[in-house]
């Protein structure tokens, strides 16, 4: 999107450029997995492996497909999947049925089951991803358990527990791959080409929000994700992989029966996935090759060998939680991140101008209610919030300030009440949207995502919809980098952020806010766990926000802090407002030092 109501966005000679020791990483890097690719594709031309091989490299390469799905729904968007096998087998059994039954090209089914897999992922996702974690297994394991029953018991279609034989090989340009060696050949530059695709994801916008909807669900939401949506595009992804893998499955093996696509095939899959890392494509590779290949090596242990496969795969589990790939690359990352110091003199400064030209409150809440049951945490509260102001919210523990909060940016639905903001009534819209209008938000425990580097954090926040910067990962990470510059931690950008002190964390927590360019910025206690010298920094952070027109909305335990930066005081005290005004006017109010300490007002009056 064009910038449309600022001129200062930095051009793009301005942004940082990728530097050139990272350049020559890159290409370094892309010619060691061309050489490798390239030694694995031709392994069967070279050497002379036996049909039984050959068939041990067709299963690691067509399973390693679906494992990649896994590595998008599980790796990448942190959503358990036990029913990975069926969309392997709606695959399998489009090319099976379609080839061999109705006589169609194996293109045409290969497209179907790909087509067929996909359409049946995102149902699956649509209908479950309202729910999470336990909810999701057990629907995952009964879309599964269907699928197994449909498959043996509908035998007019499916040819029930015999299965479907003689399937064919596929001819290429007009070459007939009946050759093992040449259509593992295929195969293996369909993995390739999966791998490639898997590998790319995370750098995407919607990558990026997969794994931010991984690490922190609510804040991601919150940020301007639309997490419902990432769930069913990493399942609908996800279930499309493992379709075109099942399809070369069936053409690789001529005969695929129920047996093949069952549950203990789906947990197949998720071990191979963790076992070889499960947020790296090349982890899914790894592991699928890994559990196929481990049987094969261990046969000579013979009565032992199924314990002794069993313990090897629970031992690599426990004790590499990132699997195989993570424990081979951390060296890699660690070296990585020491040599990419960022040059923060040239990262351009962070664009905030918020023009104000509207009289109108930026926000009006009228008589907003939120009960939980019979507790009133909200009750009745209307308040306006004036344009280009820092406006504290306070009261007792207890009081109803974050439960408001929740309201106004949508993490709860109101009970009753209107909110307006900016001119228009948001009371029924949904987290990602209000962040779409321009309002941000941290949280009072530190909502980021910990796993990722600060500087994807931040761009989580900058990719909001509406942002009004250029399209392009570049323009991206250049207002990320702004924005961290803004509060001082452009150096810290790749650092990985639960690695860093709280202090640090709070700061890049108010830096993915700011990448958003706010218009209306929602603080819950962001002094608590501060010492005072990172009190004093917050105090002038805020004043500075103000002075570039955005509006704060604070709560915050801190009396000094707010008398220091605020324009006006809402107080709370038993989910209803019992004071507003100046600092000057609402800290002797009498009612609000009752409330604090606990006395009736007119004795504290
Ligand atoms: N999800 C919830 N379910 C049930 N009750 C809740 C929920 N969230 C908050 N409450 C209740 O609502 C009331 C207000 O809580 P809230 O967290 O908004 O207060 P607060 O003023 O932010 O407190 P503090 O200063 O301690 O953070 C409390 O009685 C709390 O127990």
């Amino acid at each position: 999107m064009k910038n449309t109501h600022s001129p200062d966005i930095p051009p793009t000679a301005a942004r940082p450029a990728a530097m050139p020791g990272t350049r020559a990483r890159a290409a370094r890097r892309l010619a060691f997995f061309t050489v490798l690719g390239l030694l694995v594709a031709a392994a069967p031309f070279l050497l002379q492996f036996s049909p039984y091989v050959l068939n041990i490299f067709m299963q690691a390469a067509t399973y390693s497909i679906a494992v990649l799905g896994m590595t998008i729904v599980l790796g990448y968007a942190g959503q358990i999947n036990l029913a990975q096998a069926t969309f392997f087998g709606l695959g399998a059994y489009a090319v099976g049925l379609g080839t061999v039954v109705l006589g169609l090209n194996f293109w045409i089914t290969l497209l179907m089951g790909i087509g067929v897999a996909t359409v049946a992922g995102f149902v699956l996702g649509l209908t479950t991803l309202r729910l999470g974690g336990h909810y999701l297994a057990m629907i995952t394991i009964s879309f599964q358990q269907i699928f197994d029953l449909v498959l043996v018991n509908w035998s007019e279609v499916t040819q029930g527990p015999d299965g479907v034989a003689g399937i064919g090989r596929p001819s290429l340009f007009g070459y007939e791959l009946a050759d093992d060696r040449a259509y593992l050949l295929l195969c293996t530059a369909v993995l390739y080409a999966a791998i490639f695709f898997v590998w790319w994801l995370p750098q995407t916008r919607t990558g990026r929000a997969m794994r931010a909807v991984r690490e922190n669900e609510l804040a991601a939401e919150v940020t301007g994700v639309n997490t419902l949506r990432v769930k069913v595009i990493a399942f609908t992804l996800s279930a499309g992989l493992a379709g075109l893998g099942g399809a070369f499955y069936a053409a690789g093996f001529a005969y695929i029966s129920p047996d093949n696509f069952n549950f203990a095939r789906s947990i197949e899959f998720l071990t191979m996935v963790l076992l070889g890392g499960a947020q790296s494509a090349f982890g899914g590779a790894l592991g699928t090759s890994l559990l196929i290949l481990l049987p094969e090596w261990l046969r000579f242990l013979k009565e032992v060998y199924l314990a002794a496969y069993g313990l090897a795969v629970i031992l690599i589990m426990v004790f590499l939680p990132a699997g195989i790939w993570g424990l081979l690359r951390a060296p890699f990352d660690r070296r990585r991140r020491k040599s990419a110091p960022v040059d923060v003199a040239a990262i351009a400064p962070l664009d905030l101008e918020i023009p104000i030209v509207d009289p109108a409150p930026i926000l009006s809440i009228e008589n907003v209610q939120k009960y939980f049951g019979g507790v009133k945490a909200v009750d009745g509260i209307s308040l306006e919030v004036a344009r280009g102001t820092v406006h504290a919210l306070i009261g007792p523990n207890g009081s109803g300030k974050t439960t408001t909060l929740n309201v106004l940016n949508g993490i709860y639905k109101s009970t009753g009440g209107k909110i307006v903001f900016d001119g228009l009534d948001i009371t029924a819209m949904a987290p990602h949207e209000r962040a779409g209008l321009g309002i941000g938000r941290t949280f009072q425990n530190i909502r980021l995502f910990p796993a990722m580097s600060v500087i994807e954090n931040v761009m989580v926040g900058a990719q909001r919809d509406n942002n009004p910067i250029e399209p392009g990962r570049e323009a991206l990470r250049a207002r990320a980098l702004s924005a961290l510059k803004f509060v001082d931690m452009a150096d810290k950008a790749e650092l990985i952020v639960r690695n860093l002190p709280y202090g640090h964390q709070r700061l890049v927590e108010i830096a993915r806010a700011l990448a958003g360019h706010p218009k209306f910025l929602l603080l819950d206690e962001p002094a608590a766990g501060l010492n005072q010298t990172e009190k004093k920094g917050l105090g002038e952070l805020l004043k500075r926000l103000r002075g570039h027109g955005l509006t704060v909305f604070l709560i915050e335990h801190d009396i000094g802090l707010i008398e220091q930066v605020s324009d006006r005081i809402t107080v709370l005290n038993f989910g209803k407002k019992i004071a507003e005004g100046t600092p000057v006017e609402v800290l002797r109010h009498p009612d609000v030092i009752a409330a604090y300490l606990g006395e009736p007002a007119h004795a504290a009056a």
